[in-house]
């Protein structure tokens, strides 16, 4: 059985001391490590603190992106190493608001995938189709493809240590969520691509998180999906009775 990873991600939310009360108020309050995996994926420049804080709790601290090289004449970019250095233990990677607005390729996510297991950070790779995109029959063919490219020339070692997040883009921050059975329908097929190309032992153990608005309400459903192993949340994961709620039902599932 995969542990369930229930993910916050921030986005660009939050204020330093709102993110460090945030932090302080949930960490005591964290489902066992043994039954679901917490992060917080944090904006870059509150992690130091944020790692500082959930030392030795069972929260882990994440970052929203990273760059591929180690270090370099590359202004405004924070590096794996750099990472690496301050202990943050997972980075999400290849997000639709990295790609849209950003300017984040396939090619990009894959040498950013590489950098960060070489760092010892976890990946979560995220990929997810638009709205014309499912309309037009395309959701299957979409992700398989991207996640294909994002794992491009990896071991099956190395992949069983990433998390996918699949997140409609159509579903996140609209209030509408796939319907549990679409969602599980599409990560079933991310789970069959990967098998494909790394083995049945690697498609058993990855996990695959469902991202777009998930909240209190509906992630008892989502995750009671076979192939749905955990959720990547925005607005819900930013009030800190709602994040608790979605780590119970992780913990709970
Ligand atoms: O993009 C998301 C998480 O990465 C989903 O955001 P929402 O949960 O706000 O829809």
């Amino acid at each position: 059985m995969r542990k369930p990873i229930i993910a916050a991600n921030w986005k660009m939310y939050k204020t330093f001391d709102e993110a460090v009360e945030f932090v302080e108020a949930i960490k005591d309050r964290i489902p066992s490590e043994n039954k679901v995996d917490a992060v917080v994926c944090a904006p870059a420049l509150y992690l130091p603190t944020l790692v500082e804080i959930a030392k030795e709790t069972d929260l882990a601290i994440g970052a929203q992106n990273m760059h591929y090289e180690e270090e370099g004449a590359f202004t405004g970019e924070i590096s794996p190493k750099q990472l690496e250095a301050i202990q943050v233990d997972y980075v999400i990677l290849g997000h639709s608001e990295r790609r849209e607005y950003f300017n984040e390729t396939d090619e990009a996510v894959n040498k950013k995938v590489k950098a960060a297991l070489a760092h010892g950070i976890v990946p979560i790779v995220c990929c997810g189709e638009t709205l014309e995109e499912r309309e037009a029959g395309l959701t299957e063919k979409k992700v398989t493809n991207q996640v294909k490219k994002a794992l491009a020339d990896l071991s099956p070692e190395e992949v069983q240590h990433i998390v996918i997040a699949y997140e409609p883009i159509w579903a996140i921050g609209t209030g509408k969520t796939a319907t549990a059975d679409d969602a599980n329908a599409v990560c079933g097929h991310i789970r069959q691509g990967i098998e494909e190309l790394f083995g049945k032992d690697v498609a058993e153990n990855i996990r695959i998180q469902y991202g777009g608005s998930v909240k209190p309400e509906n992630i008892e459903e989502l995750l009671s999906k076979e192939h749905i192993d955990g959720a990547l949340v925005g607005g819900a994961s930013l009030q800190v009775e709602s994040y608790l709620k979605l780590l119970e039902a992780g913990a709970n599932a």
